[in-house]
């Protein structure tokens, strides 16, 4: 890769979150790449998204810097988010600026520890950015520790010992201790659901905001409509 300017790139930005698992009505790399090309026209620094597929289609489309995970499901561990060293590398060789993976403490695939896969990932690809996706303040000492160069909140609500947790509560409380906690650059994702909350992100110190659902999960956004209807 040539130098990574990711950074640079979506400091004080929105970065888009295009995404449709194999359930969800969208699920197909074509359309993620015209959600992509709709993000891009209205301004989106960078595009998060799901497997490779999805991740070259959207480069060959956008040609934006690019978040990329792979969520796959194990049987012995509930960590779904680029879970072992198979799919990080298989998202780094698509040459995505940053890689994105669970850091949530709990136990990864066949045993796999989580500092053998940075150590690994560094060797491997030295100038890739690695994006811990948190859930909690102890997850955030572990991204600090292992020294991930984002972090992200992603996962804050979604696991056990967060679960019904809402980011924007109490004015991003939780968020401001991340802030102060990170010792690395923060990026603020998940439910992040109006342009004041992500604004309100941004204005709290976070380098950039990734706003996914409300913006690219058009199922999502009908059923709030239909739950609005009066009885
Ligand atoms: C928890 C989990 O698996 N989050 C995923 C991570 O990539 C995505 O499904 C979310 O859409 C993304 O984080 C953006 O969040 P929101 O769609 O709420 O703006």
């Amino acid at each position: 890769m040539a130098e990574n300017k990711f950074l640079a790139t979506t400091k004080g930005k929105l970065v888009i979150s295009c995404q449709a698992l194999a359930n969800e009505p969208l699920h197909s790399s074509f359309i993620m790449a015209r959600m992509a090309r709709a993000a891009k026209e209205a301004g989106a620094a960078a595009i998060r998204c799901n497997s490779v597929v999805d991740i070259q289609a959207i480069q060959d489309e956008t040609h934006l810097p690019i978040i990329g995970l792979d969520k796959v499901d194990y049987p012995d561990s509930p960590v779904y988010i680029t879970p072992t060293m198979k799919e990080m590398r298989g998202v780094a060789a698509t040459g995505a600026e940053v890689v994105a993976c669970d850091v949530t403490g709990q136990p990864r695939p066949n045993g796999e520890k989580l500092a053998d896969i940075v150590k690994q990932m560094r060797a491997e690809f030295p100038d890739t950015l690695l994006m811990a996706d948190t859930d909690c303040l102890a997850s955030v000492k572990i991204a600090n520790e292992l020294g991930f160069d984002i972090i992200g909140t992603t996962m804050h609500g979604y696991t056990p010992a967060t679960e019904g947790l809402d980011l924007s509560a109490n004015d991003f409380a939780y968020l401001k201790d991340v802030l102060k906690m990170a010792e690395h650059p923060v990026i603020a994702e998940g439910k992040v659901d109006t342009p004041e909350k992500m604004r309100r992100c941004l204005e709290l110190g976070c380098h950039a905001v990734v706003v996914g659902g409300a913006i690219t999960r058009p199922l999502q956004i009908a059923q709030n409509f239909v739950a609005a209807i009066p009885d």
